[in-house]
């Protein structure tokens, strides 16, 4: 039997991943499992780490944290087939959230005892994403968040960054190519607020920007919503936690396999969360390209297991 991979961010969710891991190893010690235990100290370790890890040389990964390390996770696996289990230890979570995963019990029975199925990935200019790559205002919006978010409680971190966030940002006009699941190629230049091309279908930390994204489909969603005064962005806003805002009209989600974009003038890009300023970006998925441990009731999926991670 091979031994279980731990990896901690104890800075998560403002400490408590180093809580939580501590629970679990003692757990994991309780039920006799054998592990090997990684803590990350800075940006970057957890890429790193996993990048590190002996091909074939560990049974599963016990993630703890938030959705920046489990994006830095995905970047440094070179066996994606590895299977993750997830544990919500960040202040947003929408990778577990994306499984079924919401608390740390519902995590740890998982992790014991849950089904391992595949899902896809995407793939933008070079690095994996798990669940969600944009461009525009949520971009901006997510990085005042992330300055904001050792200062103010979740609820309302991300109402408070879109009003600091509106008034400042300029729609940028951008040309966009995308594939459709048939294979027709579409080109549109339009000015947005934002694009979003969805795995999963919340991000935020609760926002349903996509809510029939779906990350066994083999295929990507692509949200975008268009220019519109800032009073309609205002009203926008609240309905995105519902999943209501696409029934305005500036806002359009249709099924792709691949898109490209560019921007007139430079932006921010989002990878789960991560934030860095650009203009252009090249964008396709990678079906079931991700090994992930679910609840066994609950999660994204019921279909079975594919046979190369069955024998769990
Ligand atoms: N020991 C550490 N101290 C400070 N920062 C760290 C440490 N280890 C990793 N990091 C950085 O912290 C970032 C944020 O971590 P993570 O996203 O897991 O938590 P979070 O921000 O609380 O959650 P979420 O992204 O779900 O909102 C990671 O992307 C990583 O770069």
């Amino acid at each position: 039997m091979k031994p279980w991979a731990v990896l901690v961010n104890p800075s998560s969710g403002r400490g408590r991943g180093g809580a939580m891991a501590a629970r679990i190893t003692q757990a994991l010690r309780e039920s006799g499992i054998e592990f090997q235990y990684f803590e990350t100290e800075k940006s970057g370790d957890a890429t790193n780490i996993t990048g590190a890890f002996p091909l074939g040389g560990y049974d599963r990964l016990l993630v703890v944290g938030g959705d920046g390390t489990i994006n830095e996770v995905v970047k440094g696996l070179r066996d994606l087939t590895l299977p993750l289990a997830l544990f919500p230890a960040g202040t947003g979570n929408d990778a577990a959230r994306l499984l079924g995963i919401r608390d740390e019990i519902t995590a740890l029975k998982t992790a014991l005892q849950g089904v391992p199925r595949k899902i896809d990935l995407g793939w933008a200019s070079g690095d994996h994403f798990v669940n969600i790559y944009s461009f525009g205002l949520d971009a901006s919006i997510a990085t005042q968040a992330n300055r904001w978010k050792h200062l103010l409680p979740g609820w309302i971190l991300y109402p408070a960054a879109l009003v600091k966030t509106i008034f400042s940002f300029q729609p940028p006009r951008v040309s966009y190519t995308l594939t459709t699941p048939t294979g027709e190629i579409i080109h549109r230049q339009e000015t947005i607020l934002l694009m979003a091309i969805c795995n999963g279908s919340h991000y935020g930390g609760g926002m349903q920007i996509n809510p029939a994204a779906n990350p066994r489909d083999g295929v990507l969603e692509l949200c975008v919503v268009r220019k519109m005064p800032r009073w309609k962005i205002l009203l926008l806003f609240p309905t995105v936690y519902k999943g209501t805002h696409v029934s305005f009209q500036e806002v359009t989600i249709e099924k792709i396999t691949a898109m490209s974009f560019q921007a007139e003038k430079p932006g921010l890009l989002n990878r789960d969360g991560e934030t860095w300023p650009g203009i252009e970006a090249a964008i396709k998925v990678v079906p079931e390209g991700l090994t992930v441990l679910c609840p066994v009731s609950e999660g994204i999926s019921t279909t079975t297991v594919s046979k190369e991670t069955g024998g769990m």
